[in-house]
């Protein structure tokens, strides 16, 4: 982990600053990000879509440090992240591949915390306060394929939670599960993100989660991709499952991502949002 230190001036929590990533294969390069620059402040939660193979993996590995951009850089309250930086956890998509099958449901939670060098009792309370948060209270001692797949998902994300991170990163999270496990799924976050004061970034294919979970969406171009636009998401909370999928700001705000998704334009000036409300 890289040791990041303390805030300098009125920087964002994260910004992605020109990135850019051609991968080298025996094949060629394949240029897959172009340009890529926005911003995340505190406490927020921002998703990002685009196109399939528009480099939102890509996107997201390189703002956990986990993947050298071509260019460019991320900044974590200011400072350069040059590998998996302090106080960033990520949860992929895949729970079956990211939980270990030998290890109970608190070990999976633990060993994080414990590679941390976080001592044995304070990891098990953690994993313990986190587990409850996400509703497997009582379930520590189960192996993960005694779970279903949204229990598990649940368990990569207390896994995230009990390291409490200030930003908490996520490739395609619910997309492993049922409709109604992934209504569930979002639902649990939101309240996670005021509880653990955490600010989110995610990558999602599906504009209704996007609108749904975020405060702003910011939409990738097709491949080599920049950003054709950042869409405020302006929707009161609390979110409910019901009316805010109800209301008519959301149908228009998926209405405009949607389009942006399929047809790319330059980015939208911030009153035209306010029209699209008020229309
Ligand atoms: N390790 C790699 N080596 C070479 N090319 C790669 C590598 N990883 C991704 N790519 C290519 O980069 C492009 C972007 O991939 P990436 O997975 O980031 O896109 P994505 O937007 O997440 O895709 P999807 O929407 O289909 O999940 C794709 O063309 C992919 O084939």
């Amino acid at each position: 982990m890289t040791a990041v230190s303390a805030p300098t001036g009125q920087w964002p929590l994260l910004r992605a600053e020109t990135l850019a990533k051609t991968y080298h294969t025996p094949a060629g390069a394949h240029e897959a990000v172009r340009d890529v620059t926005f911003d995340v402040h505190a406490g927020e939660v921002v998703s990002i879509v685009g196109p399939s193979g528009a480099g939102k993996t890509t996107l997201l590995r390189i703002l956990a440090g986990l993947l050298a951009p071509t260019s460019g850089r991320v900044l974590l309250s200011g400072v350069p992240v040059e590998g998996p930086p302090q106080g960033a956890a990520l949860v992929f998509q895949d729970y079956s591949r990211s939980l270990l099958p030998w290890l109970s449901v608190l070990g999976n939670v633990t060993l994080p915390l414990r590679s941390a060098r976080v001592p044995r009792a304070e990891a098990a309370d953690r994993a313990r306060q986190a587990l409850a948060s996400v509703g497997l209270e009582g379930k520590e001692k189960l192996r993960p394929r005694e779970l279903s797949g949204g229990m598990q998902q649940r368990v990569s994300i207390a896994r995230a939670l009990a390291y409490q991170p200030r930003l908490l990163l996520m490739d395609e999270p619910f997309a492993s599960v049922d409709a109604q496990t992934r209504m569930d799924l979002e639902d649990l976050v939101l309240p996670l993100r005021e509880q653990y004061g955490m600010t989110i970034v995610t990558v999602t294919h599906d504009i209704d989660e996007a609108v749904y979970l975020s405060d702003r969406v910011v939409v990738l171009s097709p491949p080599p991709s920049t950003v054709s636009a950042v869409v405020d998401i302006p929707l009161p909370a609390p979110r409910s499952q019901t009316a805010t999928k109800e209301d008519p700001r959301f149908g228009r705000l998926r209405h405009r991502v949607l389009d942006l998704v399929r047809r790319p334009e330059p980015a939208a000036p911030a009153t035209t949002q306010e029209r699209i409300l008020n229309r």
